[in-house]
């Protein structure tokens, strides 16, 4: 199936993609980063999956998400009448991890089919299946699945089927419960119940969006999706839920994104503040302050969703991987990089945070002074850049901006909240470095910046130029840089990263155009005063949408596909930034966009 066959459902602890033909394909219970008890998306139906149909092929597929929701509903039509299908994970509370799948017979009697085939740890497993008085129970080492239905099931080793004729009006329920096999089975909340309080859950949550600009129903379902991947126990937010789904169909460029990146979780957290939810920002604030404790030397770029730093990466040889696309990857090496960049984040988010607070917590300034002061002796050094290449270590120019950002924003915090600080010294850091990347990282004779100090090779991350207050937007060298990536990194409108082939990134091969640059470089044009081109090409943007309003990381031209881990936070956060920075630029031309539209 094609990613853009597939929703996503999830209870803000774990999730799962649902595809248009009823088949669940991806989940991994209890957390975002367990072992997948569903993998067929990385391989076949033998890897794992949950199928809920019509027996018959329909005629007609429709979705869509219940308004204001993670709550998915698909309509079958066959030419024996239509059902609905509705799938969701109720929040849990202290409750164990639950999906729940209802089958609703909307016309006529239609024969339906289940088939249930749990394949835990990445498929390594076959679990053991019994019959119980409310449905089965799946036992495979340390986990155990209870499927609840008053449906009459066939039990074989590894496998639930079922069929049954569902009628005008009827109802049929079942809810997949993962508890630890050494612990009795949980007792479940019926089906409807907990439909009602999911949907009163989310409808809650999305009332208080407060964003009120351009694009608000697509804003808002990028809101719902970046919420979505927020573990709620601990402010965590993954980059995406899925490992490994190609960035090239058929290629190696194959990553696990179920981890916390600081970069794209501060940057979600700048796109959910843009709507109004300061719950999040804090509660990742907190998660930060949890596991980036300690020597601001050993901050790590990423984290796993309960703060732990040890991601091992290992490839899992016997999933084929999606289309093909091996090796699967669990765990990633990018956590032991050193990226200047996050630097530039994390204290992009403490200005933010004190900016929406209008106070800065006298506790957390001797924290921040000392990633300022770490700053201070490595920005110079050359680092793994924005884009994790596992090619050689350079003076990445987007790398030094965000250094620059640190003391900008330093001088910002301390100056507004009249706090005691070497101001002329990091006004010194902060003009040094702005000089620097002006003279080196700027390449006159093309008029634009460049991927690194020295190079002439261009790359999609110092769109961030403007949107981060280094330049004015209107600057000429903006101007002309912005043109300068349309023009060669562009494909059919859209954005590479950077040239596969000029730049030495370590890996085979090519990749899709980046939709987050592609949003950035929204944001560009808009700041810029071209907002009718922002606007054209957001819309062409928000073409590649699925039906869902989801997105991958990247598309490819070529094959008119998304491709990549799917759906990505990067994306779907940039899109809110595109659609901020649209509005603040017909708003009022030429606003501050430090002080404006997040810097996504
Ligand atoms: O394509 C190369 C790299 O891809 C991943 O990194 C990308 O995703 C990250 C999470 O969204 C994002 O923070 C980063 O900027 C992107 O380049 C992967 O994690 C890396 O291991 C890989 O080298």
């Amino acid at each position: 199936m094609l990613l853009e066959d597939y929703g996503f459902i999830g209870d803000l602890q774990t999730s799962a993609l649902v595809g248009r033909n009823g088949s669940i394909d991806w989940l991994c219970m209890p957390a975002f980063d367990s072992g997948s008890c569903f993998a067929a998306l990385l391989g076949g139906p033998e890897h794992g999956r949950w199928l809920v149909a019509p027996e018959a092929e329909p005629a007609a597929v429709n979705r869509r998400y219940a308004d204001g929701t993670l709550v998915l509903e698909t309509d079958f039509e066959t030419a024996d009448g239509a059902v609905r299908l509705i799938d969701f994970m109720p929040r849990r509370g202290s409750g164990p991890p639950r999906l729940v799948r209802i089958v609703q017979g909307l016309r006529g009697r239609v024969p339906m089919r289940i088939h249930l085939s749990l394949r835990p740890d990445y498929a390594a497993v076959t679990p053991w299946v019994e019959a119980v008085a409310d449905g089965a129970v799946a036992t495979a080492g340390p986990d155990a699945f209870h499927l609840c239905t008053t449906v009459p099931l066939e039990i074989r080793v590894g496998t639930v089927d079922s069929e049954f004729v569902a009628v005008e009006s009827g109802r049929y329920r079942f809810a997949l419960d993962r508890y630890a096999s050494f612990e009795p089975a949980p007792v479940v909340e019926d089906a409807e119940s907990a439909l009602a309080r999911t949907v009163e859950w989310w409808r809650e949550w999305t009332g208080r969006c407060t964003y009120k600009g351009a694009y608000r129903d697509e804003v808002l379902r990028s809101l719902i999706v970046l919420k979505g991947m927020t573990d709620e126990t601990t402010g965590a937010i993954v980059a995406a839920p899925t490992t490994s789904l190609p960035e090239a169909l058929g290629g190696v460029r194959n990553w696990d994104y179920r981890y916390c990146w600081l970069r794209d979780s501060v940057l979600a957290l700048e796109a959910l503040l843009a709507g109004g939810y300061t719950g999040e920002a804090l509660a990742f604030r907190d998660f930060l302050l949890r596991a980036g404790t300690g020597d601001p030397a050993d901050i790590q770029i990423m984290y796993g969703i309960r703060g732990e730093r040890r991601l091992t990466e290992f490839e899992v040889d016997h999933l084929p991987g999606y289309e093909g696309s091996a090796p699967v990857r669990v765990g990633n090496a990018a956590a032991e990089q050193f990226q200047l960049d996050v630097y530039g984040e994390v204290l992009s988010v403490a200005y933010k945070g004190a900016e929406a607070l209008g106070r800065i917590e006298t506790h957390m300034w001797p924290r921040w002074q000392a990633v300022i002061e770490h700053v201070e002796k490595i920005w110079r050094d050359p680092d793994d850049g924005i884009w994790e290449t596992r090619g050689p270590r350079r003076d990445f120019t987007q790398s030094k901006v965000m250094a620059w950002v640190v003391f900008d924003r330093a001088v910002r915090i301390a100056e507004g909240f009249g706090l005691d600080a070497p101001l002329g010294r990091w006004k010194r850091a902060r003009d040094e470095i702005h000089h620097e990347i002006c003279e080196r990282g700027y390449d006159p004779v093309r008029g634009t910046f460049t991927q690194y100090y020295g190079s002439t090779e261009l790359d999609a991350s110092v769109l961030l130029i403007p949107l981060v207050g280094f330049l004015p937007p209107t600057d000429d060298r903006v101007t002309s840089t912005i043109d300068a990536i349309r023009n060669e990194l562009g494909r059919d409108g859209f954005v590479s990263r950077y040239s596969t082939t000029d730049t030495d990134d370590g890996l085979p091969g090519d990749e899709g155009q980046f939709l987050a640059c592609s949003f950035w470089l929204v944001s560009a044009l808009a700041l810029n005063g071209r907002v009718d081109e922002a606007r054209a090409l957001f819309e062409r943007l928000l073409g590649l949408t699925n039906d869902l309003g989801l997105l991958a990381e990247e598309y490819d031209v070529q094959a008119g596909r998304q491709v990549g881990n799917f759906p990505q936070a990067f994306s779907h956060l940039t899109l809110v930034g595109a659609a901020y920075a649209i509005t603040v630029a017909e708003r009022a031309h030429g606003a501050d966009p430090v002080d404006g539209a997040p810097a996504v």
